[in-house]
């Protein structure tokens, strides 16, 4: 039996399997996009398996992460990410982004207060970003010089297409969940033409589990995403996770690595383009709440917290799309139904891009 209709999770997150997906167009299809619409709206997170990405594929990426964040810092810094905040590209050293979601402009309806670490608690992280190489691509990539690590660069871009292909079903996906008769299941891909895409190598350096304690340290604070939605490939090296997930209930879950699977989860341009039928959750990575084989906190301050590799694929919209309220999402008959105005994908991003850098 199909993945897409057994009850497995982790944790409440529920596992759409993409085995049997194809181009969209068989019942099996819409079996599995209305699995996933649903996890969308209930959970904001799904494990997707059968995605079409090869594991050995994944495992690759997070070797080639390993070998840049290995190298010296000025060979890191021979890629450094510019001044500019909305130009997310090249290196981020630690210390360089600060995730703080009340900072930011809400999507939707005021979010329960999470039980976060201190608002001034450093993000202890550091990361790279790239996006498309096509000519003309809004944001220019910024890749270190080939000596420094060659054969990098091409890996990065042969990723940023392989998460590319798997944003096409998962759109696909998605617009065959809405109960919407009049939504074509192609209804999203005039809105994500240009790739608009960022892959984001992350490295979180161990440190003391006492640092994460006191505050003194945190790798990403509650935060939600601000896209259409992420794909997260975290390392099937790595046994402690670390990503904790808020739950309906306001709990936080953790959703660990399942090699072979991709978690996804929903992004605030989305849940504001489906007028909140869709929700973006909020998650964070502490370092502090980070269980060996399910056996609950790690217990001696003393102990070193090991270092993290993830890697996010944040899926947008291209910058000139408008994002408006998606038909069958509102009352046609009370145009104050629609919560939100209309808004280009840039002008969202930028905002909430900028908001994030020092
Ligand atoms: O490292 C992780 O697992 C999550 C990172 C994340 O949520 C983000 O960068 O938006
Ligand atoms: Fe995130």
């Amino acid at each position: 039996m199909s993945e897409a209709v057994t009850d497995r999770t982790i944790n409440g997150i529920p596992f759409i399997d993409f085995g049997d997906f194809g181009d969209g167009s068989s019942p099996a299809a819409l079996a599995i996009g209305r699995k996933f619409f649903a996890a969308c709206k209930d959970t904001g997170f799904a494990y997707l398996i059968n995605t079409g990405i090869p594991q050995a594929t994944v495992d690759e990426m997070f070797q080639w992460s390993r070998r840049f964040f290995a190298l010296s810092k000025a060979d890191k810094m021979s890629a450094p990410r510019p001044q500019e905040g909305w130009w997310h590209r090249g290196y981020s050293g630690v210390g360089k982004e600060q995730i703080d979601q009340d900072s930011q402009p809400a999507s939707g309806p005021a979010k329960p207060a999470a039980a976060a670490l201190p608002k001034t608690t450093p993000d202890y992280k550091e990361s790279f970003d790239l996006g498309s190489s096509a000519p003309g691509a809004r944001l220019p990539n910024i890749f270190p010089p080939p000596h420094v690590l060659p054969g990098f660069e091409d890996a990065c871009l042969a990723f940023f297409d392989a998460g590319r292909a798997l944003q096409g079903t998962v759109l696909t996906a998605l617009a065959l969940g809405f109960e919407n008769a009049a939504m074509p299941r192609d209804f999203f891909v005039p809105f994500h033409t240009e790739a608009a895409n960022q892959v984001r190598l992350l490295h979180y350096p161990p440190a003391p589990l006492s640092s994460f304690l006191s505050g003194e340290r945190g790798r990403v604070a509650a935060h939600t995403d601000f896209g259409t939605g992420t794909l997260l490939f975290q390392d099937p090296a790595d046994t402690r996770g670390g990503l904790e997930v808020e739950t309906r209930a306001d709990e936080w879950v953790c959703a660990p690595p399942v090699k072979g699977a991709v978690l996804f989860n929903i992004g605030d341009l989305l849940m504001r383009w489906s007028n909140d039928v869709l929700r973006s959750t909020s998650h964070r990575v502490t370092g502090v709440f980070a269980p060996k084989d399910g056996d609950g906190a790690a217990a001696d301050p003393d102990e070193i917290v090991e270092g993290r590799f993830s890697i996010p694929y944040f899926l947008g919209p291209d910058a000139h799309a408008v994002i408006e309220c998606i038909e069958g999402c509102h009352d046609p008959a009370d145009p104050s139904s629609k919560k939100y105005a209309p808004i280009t994908a840039s002008a969202y991003i930028d905002m909430r891009m900028t908001a994030n850098y020092t």
